[in-house]
């Protein structure tokens, strides 16, 4: 059992407030992934979990016991370092059987659970080498097995794979997931690849300069960002952000661009600067110089494309719409060139509209959306945009 809660967690050097008031609940068994760009206090956060740094504010309380002061070796945790860690002098068998001697544990005891731990990792056959006849992915191992034969109430890993290879990174990856569904125990899990986030984690913490700026499921985060930091974070490659003006009118909105023709709903006079997301797989490109081969709802782009990438799989086609410039990724078969004149659409459930000022995300509700002529508004809302 390890749940792990946080109450408004700070931790200030001097001047530089590196984590400023977190509060996070983590339930037993979750992957947590705490996510962010470099600085963002991801390190400073996972160290205090762990005891290793003390907050200058909050509490950590696991299993319902406040362990803000307790010191690290008393909290039945363990950390799995970016280097690893490793005594270079010890045997891969007696680094994976240190914590179990400082415990006092039997030799029987040592002898099976060391075993079960590096069976369990797969490095049973380099018990004997010394970390420096290992490569870095067995190295990685080994510092996981280490973690695995203290059977700790809860596993903190301080980007673990960021020494390996591309390829590397991708099939641990995977072996870690598997290992969290197999032991069902609580990892909390620093690191700032998003990819890493979006597929190991049951929860993600994004951290912007030191506060949380969103937590949640995966899915959450990339359907629902609540802000323009987390809609350009998730996501590769990133959601198009597009400065535009919005008005409501009537209790409908209306969205002006400067250079964008037919930027979603037009309508009354300008009110409120926003921004405005769509992710590039869910525009779709469409022949500018043929109006019925056009949707007639939805968010519609127009302008040039600009360039065309292969990917392999997909194509990204990046286009001019005005000063922007807007990426769709679509499927190979579609043969656009630079130059061409296109309309870019978008379902108006796949626009995300944010303020521009504050930089949250505002809430609304496209309607049904009528078949309409392009000249007209695209769609009526019934929108609650607050503030
Ligand atoms: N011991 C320290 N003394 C002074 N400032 C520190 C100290 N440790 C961290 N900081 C500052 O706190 C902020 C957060 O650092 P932290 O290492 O937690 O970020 P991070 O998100 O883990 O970054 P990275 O991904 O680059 O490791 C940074 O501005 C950093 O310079």
């Amino acid at each position: 059992m390890a749940r792990l809660v946080l109450n408004q967690i700070t931790r200030a050097f001097g001047d530089v407030t590196a984590v400023d008031r977190i509060s996070l609940d983590i339930a037993d068994g979750d992957f947590l992934v705490l996510l962010g760009p470099s600085g963002c206090g991801k390190t400073t956060l996972l160290r205090m979990i762990a005891g290793l740094l003390d907050p200058t504010g909050g509490s950590i309380e696991l299993d319902g016991t406040d362990i803000t002061g307790m010191p690290a070796r008393k909290r039945d945790l363990a950390m799995v370092f970016q280097s690893y860690a490793l005594y270079p002098h010890l045997s891969v068998a007696k680094n994976l059987a240190f914590p179990l001697k400082v415990r006092g544990a039997s030799k029987q005891e040592i002898t099976s659970r060391v075993l079960a731990a590096a069976e369990s990792v797969d490095i049973a056959h380099l018990l004997e080498r010394k970390p420096k006849e290992l490569s870095g992915g067995q190295r990685q191992r080994v510092a996981v097995a280490r973690a695995l034969v203290r059977e700790p109430r809860a596993f903190l890993m301080d980007e673990p794979l960021s020494n390996l290879d591309a390829k590397l990174r991708t099939a641990t990856r995977q072996e870690l997931a598997a290992l969290h569904r197999t032991l069902g125990a609580t990892f909390v899990y620093v690191t700032h690849d998003q990819v890493e986030a979006m597929t190991m984690a049951t929860k993600i913490a994004l951290l912007n300069a030191g506060r949380l700026e969103q937590y949640g499921t995966p899915e959450e985060l990339y359907d629902t960002p609540s802000s323009i930091f987390a809609a350009g974070f998730l996501g590769s490659p990133a959601m198009n952000l597009l400065d535009a003006t919005l008005t409501t009118a009537d209790g409908s909105i209306a969205i002006f661009a400067p250079g964008v023709e037919a930027l979603l709903w037009k309508g009354a006079s300008p009110d409120r600067d926003i921004v405005v997301g769509i992710r590039p797989e869910h525009l779709s490109v469409h022949d500018g110089a043929d109006a019925a081969a056009v949707p007639t709802a939805g968010a519609a782009l127009r302008g040039t494309v600009d360039l065309v990438e292969n990917l392999g799989r997909e194509q990204l086609v990046h286009c001019r719409i005005g000063d922007e410039r807007v990426t769709v990724s679509c499927d190979r078969a579609e043969t656009w060139r630079a130059g061409d004149l296109v309309v870019l659409a978008a379902p108006a459930a796949r626009v995300h509209l944010f303020d521009r000022a504050s930089g949250r995300r505002l809430e609304w509700q496209p309607d049904a959306e009528p078949e309409a002529p392009t000249h007209r508004p695209r769609a009526e809302l019934s929108a609650s945009v607050p503030g």
